[in-house]
């Protein structure tokens, strides 16, 4: 079974990546993400940026969660993140999705020990 920590990273993490040059980025990112699996993810973020910064979220500014829970954490500075949004049009199989390049502050859930990053919970 997957870790919260191996999915936070399959689900988010793409350091490399960048939608900059490329508007058909999420469309590209469906089948490695599985975003797809079974139905079509509404959202999905995916944040440019090295791992240990994204990590190092845990140990920053603690907010309340969208669940209620107290564990999520604001990144102090704005990251290189790219929102994959599904299209209305898309019915499963066939999902489609726009892609929206930003800087924005992050916000997560860590969990665990080590307290690392287990939920991508909003960009602001
Ligand atoms: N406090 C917690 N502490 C610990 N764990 C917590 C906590 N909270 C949830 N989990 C767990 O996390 C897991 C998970 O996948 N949650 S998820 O809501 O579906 C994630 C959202 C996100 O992937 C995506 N989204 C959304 C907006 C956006 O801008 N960008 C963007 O990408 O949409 C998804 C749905 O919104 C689940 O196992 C849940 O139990």
């Amino acid at each position: 079974k997957e870790s919260s920590p191996d999915k936070f990273k399959r689900q988010h993490m793409d350091t490399e990546g960048s939608s900059k040059s490329s508007p058909t980025y999420c469309n590209q990112m469906r089948s490695p993400q599985e975003m797809t699996k079974g139905s079509c993810k509404p959202v999905n973020t995916f944040l440019h940026e090295p791992l240990e910064d994204v990590q190092a979220i845990c140990s920053q500014d603690k907010v309340t969660c969208k669940d209620g829970k107290s564990n999520c954490h604001k990144s102090s500075s704005t990251l290189h993140i790219t929102d994959c949004c599904l299209k209305g049009s898309s019915n499963y199989p066939k999902c489609n999705y726009t892609t929206t390049e930003s800087q924005k502050h992050i916000i997560i859930a860590c969990d665990g020990n080590p307290y690392v990053p287990v939920h991508f919970d909003a960009s602001v």
